[in-house]
């Protein structure tokens, strides 16, 4: 079994039931959540100029690989109607692998850990609600060191 940890964001329509669709999708489509982080009211990372964002993030548990996860995630947001306006920019509803067991994958698509989860603090602070003690494989410093970091 392996345990990874999924962040999601949604700046349109209605955020909180875009989050409840999506955890609902994950569920169904086979993932097992195991626990769900608080919901945090962000302010735009990135391109600023688009409405906040509601944040948050699962841990779930899955007996399918990585690059098996990304295509369940990408399907929901298909499924979802997610509208890509432009990188950064405004979405009903987006899924990012952040941590898949302690793996570290360097393809094309699929960057394990997320390769920017260290910058955000919408990532970080969900994060620290699930497991704050969670090992970055590559940083070899815990989400909660990376949060104190960040907050400088
Ligand atoms: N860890 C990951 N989780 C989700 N998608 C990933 C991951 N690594 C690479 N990708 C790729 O990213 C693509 C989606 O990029 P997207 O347009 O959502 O970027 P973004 O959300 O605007 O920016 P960012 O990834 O910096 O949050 C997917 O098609 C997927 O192949
Ligand atoms: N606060 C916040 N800002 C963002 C977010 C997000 O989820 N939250 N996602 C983005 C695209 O990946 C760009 N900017």
């Amino acid at each position: 079994m392996n345990i990874a940890y999924i962040a999601f964001g949604t700046n349109v329509g209605n955020r909180e039931e875009n989050i409840n669709v999506a955890l609902k999708m994950m569920e169904d489509r086979g993932l097992k959540i195991i626990k769900t982080s608080k919901i945090y009211v962000t302010e735009p990372y990135g391109y600023k100029d688009q409405p906040e964002f509601l944040n948050g993030a699962v841990e779930v548990e899955t007996n399918l690989s990585c690059r098996e996860l990304l295509n369940v995630l990408l399907n929901i947001e298909k499924d979802m109607g997610r509208v890509r306006h432009f990188k950064w920019g405004p979405r009903n509803i987006d899924l990012d692998i952040i941590f898949y067991n302690d793996e570290v994958i360097d393809e094309p698509d699929l960057k394990v850990p997320h390769p920017d989860m260290h910058n955000r603090d919408f990532v970080l602070k969900p994060l620290c609600d699930l497991n704050p003690n969670f090992v970055h494989p590559i940083l070899k410093k815990t989400v909660k060191t990376l949060l104190d970091e960040l907050k400088g």
